[in-house]
């Protein structure tokens, strides 16, 4: 018998029942279910990371929607309590999804929701701020003015890497990566090289077009190129930043053997998910070649790290916040609960997941839509005309 988990509950009354496994930030979201007849329980443990049989105990005999978070394990067991609990909707608060056994939640007609789109630049952001941080040293640089090191300008202290004209490799050139890509051209005059399975054409126009502009101005133009191996990107980038989803594909896709091929000052920024890098293999190479540099934002056991990264002065590492700006979470919030609220209402799912905005006005209500179901094709779920 599980034991019994904190809850905070609003409109008790409502006649749908909606778990939330955790505080969300803002209370738009609340409103937004409880508006529509929904009972909202949220789950206030002070544990970080819920263990399956909580998110058992939290569910209890009746749920109609869950609303989970990256760290929860939801497989062929929650789907399983979920449905029995008559349960058809769970959303995670992330656009990755790689900690849901999506066949699990099909097999039990449960709809699996995320939030792309909404955290598309201020993830990008945190991406280009990593890379800046690592290229311009500035955490070794900062720790030396608060220990009372600084007693004068040196013209060797504190050199780092220019990003102007250098190159910039992205893997992985989806919404993420290609809004990286963008911000490190436009801002920097980066070349661009990237890795994906598919043609990035916007992505590709736009460095095009930044790049007329820059030569019609009489500057040093930019320029693109696909390449059609990733081990092109590691050898010829000077800053990559890694932006793939989370799959058997990308597991391990940095390791020992790929970073031998990266230029020794090298930057490398994952933004991504932790196993995308052999993280035991990247503390050896930080070890040996202490030019090369990273910028970690996502760790391969989180909340873990790998023995001998955190000593590692070459390395900027900071607990998974990439997403974290106020605007992007709150809205991150919504769509969770839009989708959960959306599959119990019986809406269809919205057109296009990359055009979140109109579930985002604060001033209008939302379409009558399930912003992003990632199984709906196999769920059989219409599609919305809006
Ligand atoms: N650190 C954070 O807080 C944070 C925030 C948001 C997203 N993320 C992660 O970023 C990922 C990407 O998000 P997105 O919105 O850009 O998703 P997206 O689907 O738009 O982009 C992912 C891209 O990866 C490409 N890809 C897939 N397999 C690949 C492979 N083997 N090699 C190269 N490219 C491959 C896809 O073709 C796609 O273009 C998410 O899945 C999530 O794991 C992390
Ligand atoms: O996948 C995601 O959305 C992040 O890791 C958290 O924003």
């Amino acid at each position: 018998m599980a034991k019994p988990v904190s809850i905070e509950v609003w409109n008790p009354n409502g006649k749908y029942r909606v778990v939330s496994t955790k505080s969300m930030p803002g209370t738009r979201w609340i409103y937004l279910l409880i508006e529509q007849d929904c009972r909202v329980e949220i789950c206030t443990e002070k544990k970080t990371i819920l263990s399956v049989e909580d998110i058992i105990a939290l569910i209890g005999h009746k749920c109609d929607g869950v609303i989970g978070q990256l760290t929860e394990d939801w497989g062929e067991t929650l789907f399983a309590a979920l449905s029995r609990a008559g349960g058809t909707a769970f959303s995670n608060m992330a656009v990755g999804y790689n900690n849901v056994d999506v066949n699990a939640a099909n097999k039990y007609g449960v709809a699996v929701g995320n939030t792309p789109g909404v955290l598309t630049e201020t993830t990008a952001e945190l991406a280009a701020s990593l890379s800046l941080t690592a290229a311009r040293r500035i955490v070794e640089a900062d720790e030396f003015m608060r220990a009372g090191l600084y007693d004068g300008w040196l013209p060797h202290l504190f050199v780092g890497n220019l990003l102007k004209g250098q190159t910039v490799g992205v893997i992985g050139a989806g919404r993420i990566g290609s809004a990286y890509a963008r911000m490190m051209v436009e801002g920097f005059k980066m070349n661009l090289i990237y890795y994906d399975l598919y043609q990035a054409t916007r992505l590709e126009k736009f460095v095009t077009a930044y790049g007329e502009f820059l030569k019609a101005r009489g500057e040093q133009p930019v320029y693109w190129k696909r390449a059609s191996t990733m081990d092109e990107v590691l050898r010829e980038a000077d800053v990559i930043s890694l932006h793939p989803i989370l799959d058997k594909t990308t597991y391990h896709l940095i390791n020992k053997e790929r970073l031998a091929t990266m230029k020794k000052e090298a930057i490398l920024v994952n933004c991504s998910r932790g196993p995308v890098v052999d993280e035991v293999a990247l503390v050896e190479h930080l070890k040996q070649n202490p030019m090369f540099r990273v910028g970690l934002d996502v760790f391969e056991d989180e909340p873990f790290m790998k023995p001998g990264l955190a000593e590692m002065k070459n390395a900027v590492i900071v607990p998974h916040i990439a997403s974290a700006s106020k605007w992007t979470r709150e809205g991150m919030a919504k769509l969770a609960a839009l989708n959960v609220l959306g599959k119990i209402k019986g809406y269809p799912i919205w057109g296009d997941p990359n055009r979140v905005e109109p579930f985002l006005n604060e001033n209008a209500p939302p379409p009558a839509a399930c912003p992003s179901i990632v199984n709906a094709k196999a769920l059989g779920l219409p599609v919305s005309k809006l």
